[in-house]
């Protein structure tokens, strides 16, 4: 039976919404651009809280001036994937001016070749991740969205289908304890004190965890995210300060690079306490060395790291050491990919109602049909709609700054 015919692409448009040219709280795929008073953005201990005038909010230092980018790719039947990342204007740029000549006239099914030219003709000025990597990763999400539209197939059936029946998540926000009563298996906190708190960081940083062990009970998963914003001396303290309240893991210590500091952070870390960290790693090259410092889990961000592609790449690294690997809070595009891996028992959804008091699409506004976790968890014929089974909000204001 010969294989029927896929369409050829026949434009890719990209569009942005937000950033450092918007109105605050656009929301989207910044998910970090939320009006005032938000808990994602109360005095969260960052690399640049060490400066007084940028302690109190990551969006006075800039965390949100990218905005959401929105890649098109419509296929000569008509038929058009999309997908949403963290690069607005600059990505748009990105796209239409140099990504766009590897993708139009290409078979919709060519996601590996395209991938792997979007990867190689940008290494002159993509470093290890970041904005060119982000842009990257929508285009294959768009790419991956597409393939499953035309052949009218949910994107973790292409992958080779669910291994679970449903995905069951931690919460990220600032209220571990409603997380609970909604049914999660457990609560990722931010830290609030960094190196430049001395020991009264650390002191306040364990009685924030043993405040909440005490409001979680004992079972209940509790995490600390500290958004690399400390060095291995104080996350080694913060850790053993936070052992006897049961902290399962202490994540995103350090910057990126510093595989040394990962190293011995694990080493020092106090038996049974894990250490994770990934979001903003943006290779493949640099999950595999970030796998060898022996961190417990892998969080990649799969809109960051260079997209679907690349994610399924790391968990097969991640698989072979046996790490998990758990995506960083990116909505369908994570959990079409987790719920076909067997190293990934769990994932995370990330709380962007302002008092984390209840559940809202991470993505909000911009995605239609964007599924929430009920009970703390997603059956997988929540999944079961072509692509990653959203569509674009048509009331969100798009711009297209750039055409080819
Ligand atoms: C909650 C954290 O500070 C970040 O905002 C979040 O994006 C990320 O680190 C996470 O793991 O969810
Ligand atoms: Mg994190």
């Amino acid at each position: 039976m010969e294989s029927r015919a896929l369409p050829k692409i026949k434009e890719i448009r990209a569009y942005f919404m937000g950033g450092a040219t918007a109105e605050k709280g656009s929301g989207g795929a910044d998910y970090h651009d939320q009006q005032e008073k938000h808990w994602i953005d109360d005095k969260v201990c960052t690399p640049m809280s060490k400066y007084k005038e940028y302690e109190q909010s990551r969006q006075s230092f800039g965390i949100n001036v990218l905005g959401t980018l929105v890649v098109e790719i419509e296929a000569d039947n008509g038929v058009t994937g999309f997908a949403v990342s963290t690069a607005g204007e600059m990505g748009c740029f990105i796209v239409e001016k140099h990504l766009n000549r590897f993708i139009e006239g290409r078979c919709v099914s060519e996601i590996k070749l395209i991938h792997d030219q979007m990867m190689r003709s940008t290494m002159f000025y993509a470093g290890s991740g970041g904005l060119v990597m982000n842009t990257i990763s929508c285009v294959d999400l768009a790419l991956w969205d597409l393939f499953g539209k035309c052949a009218q197939l949910p994107v973790y059936k292409l992958l080779g289908g669910a291994v679970r029946d449903e995905i069951q998540f931690y919460a990220t926000g600032s209220r571990p304890d409603l997380a609970k009563e909604m049914g999660f298996i457990g609560g990722k906190m931010v830290t609030h004190f960094g190196p430049h708190d001395g020991d009264h960081g650390v002191r306040e940083t364990a009685a924030m965890v043993a405040d909440m062990r005490e409001k979680c009970g004992p079972d209940f998963w509790l995490m600390l995210d500290c958004w690399m914003s400390m060095d291995v001396n104080f996350a080694t303290k913060v850790a053993h300060a936070c052992a006897p309240y049961n902290l399962k893991w202490i994540e995103e210590c350090l910057p990126p690079q510093q595989y040394d500091g990962y190293r011995e952070i694990k080493r020092n870390a106090p038996a049974g306490m894990m250490v994770t960290t990934g979001e903003h790693h943006g290779t493949l090259e640099s999950f595999q060395t970030l796998s060898e410092t022996g961190v417990d889990i892998m969080q990649p961000d799969v809109g960051w790291c260079g997209g679907l592609t690349t994610l399924l790449e790391i968990a097969a690294i991640a698989k072979a050491k046996g790490q998990l690997v758990v995506p960083h809070g990116s909505s369908v595009y994570s959990h079409h990919a987790v719920i076909t891996f067997t190293n990934t028992p769990f994932s995370e959804f990330l709380m962007t109602a302002p008092e984390a008091d209840h559940t809202r699409a991470q993505f909000a506004p911009i995605l239609l049909n964007e599924p929430v976790p009920v009970n703390g968890r997603i059956h997988k014929s929540v999944l079961d709609k072509p692509g990653f089974g959203v569509e674009l909000n048509p009331e969100c204001k798009l711009t297209r700054p750039y055409q080819h």
